[in-house]
């Protein structure tokens, strides 16, 4: 974190330094180009009502970084390697998942996140950072503009909000997310699955409704793949053929964020034809969602038609 307590903030900015011991890419920022102000939260001179704590590599365009932009808002807290943290740690090398009996480290001992790049989790030191606490999150569906509706890869900011909205602090995630535009559309769009873990205790139990809550969209998307095979298309909607236009919702935001880390990695990922892909609202998206396309006789055109042919 950086020192002197009675700079200006941009002053502070210039002087930030990452986990390394790096200066900050943070000082290339224009402030205020995307702040919606910061909020207080506890309104006894506090900015936030727990502790807000992160590990920064410095991988990420500060522009787009949300870890960056709570640095710059004074709500969290930058911690070195070597460094480790009594709160829960927000993490993929965690072990268990964030859960409701996580309730009292939170808010005793706070929360703390690593702020990297998808894309170079090799490079992390995970033996030198971390605590006791160390947990991975539960199946949420991100919204933020770099990986909107991709299920767990969330930023920072939604992580920590989603820890404190699992351990039934929603205050307290709303706080967070309200910095940013797109932020209280993570709760909306999670809404249902948040109420899910919330009513959990232990991580185990979590995890047990994340399985059952997989399990249920699952088998919605196979029963709705079954009706379309049936030929039941105005009952089902649209079917989507391979081999048409892969233009999707996700690929237009990487397009616009194309000099981003995480955008790039995003790409690679829509070539992985296995990887099952999701909406905003956690549905799986099923390839016979686009829209129907018959041959010149009026037969459905399937799957394996090439259409090129
Ligand atoms: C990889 S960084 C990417 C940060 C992004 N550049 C930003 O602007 O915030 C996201 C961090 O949030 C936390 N996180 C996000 N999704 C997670 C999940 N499913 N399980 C555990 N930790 C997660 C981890 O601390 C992770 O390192």
């Amino acid at each position: 974190m950086a020192k002197g307590k009675n700079k200006t903030s941009e002053d502070r900015n210039n002087n930030s330094r990452t986990s390394n011991g790096h200066k900050s890419k943070q000082h290339h920022v224009r402030k205020g180009r995307q702040e919606t102000g910061a909020s207080t939260g506890s309104g006894n001179g506090e900015k936030f009502p727990t502790k807000l704590a992160m590990w920064d590599f410095d991988h990420c365009d500060p522009k787009r970084c949300s870890g960056k932009k709570l640095e710059r808002l004074g709500l969290i807290k930058n911690l070195r390697v070597g460094q480790k943290f009594a709160g829960v740690v927000v993490s993929p090398n965690g072990k268990g998942v964030v859960c409701p009996d996580d309730k009292e480290i939170v808010e005793s001992n706070g929360a703390a996140v690593v702020e990297c790049s998808w894309a170079r989790l090799d490079e992390i030191p995970f033996n030198k950072i971390g605590g006791k606490n160390e947990r991975l999150l539960p199946y949420l569906v991100a919204a933020n503009p770099v990986n909107y509706g991709k299920p767990w890869k969330l930023n920072c900011v939604e992580a920590l909000a989603a820890c404190f909205a699992i351990v039934g602090h929603i205050d307290w995630a709303e706080l967070l997310l309200e910095n940013f535009s797109w932020g209280l559309t993570f709760l909306k769009i999670n809404e249902e699955l948040i109420r899910v873990y919330q009513k959990c205790t232990d991580s185990t139990s979590v995890q047990k409704a994340q399985d059952e809550w997989l399990e249920k969209i699952e088998n919605e998307s196979k029963e709705r793949k079954q009706k379309a095979q049936t030929g039941d298309v105005w009952m089902t909607g649209n079917t989507l053929q391979e081999g048409l236009d892969e233009a999707s919702s996700d690929s237009d935001e990487d397009t616009d964020e194309d000099s981003d880390e995480d955008s790039e990695e995003d790409t690679d990922e829509e070539s992985e034809e296995d990887k099952p892909r999701y909406d905003s609202l956690g549905n799986l998206i099923e390839e016979e969602d686009k829209e129907p396309k018959y041959d010149s006789l009026g037969n459905l055109i399937t799957k394996t038609t090439n259409l090129s042919l």
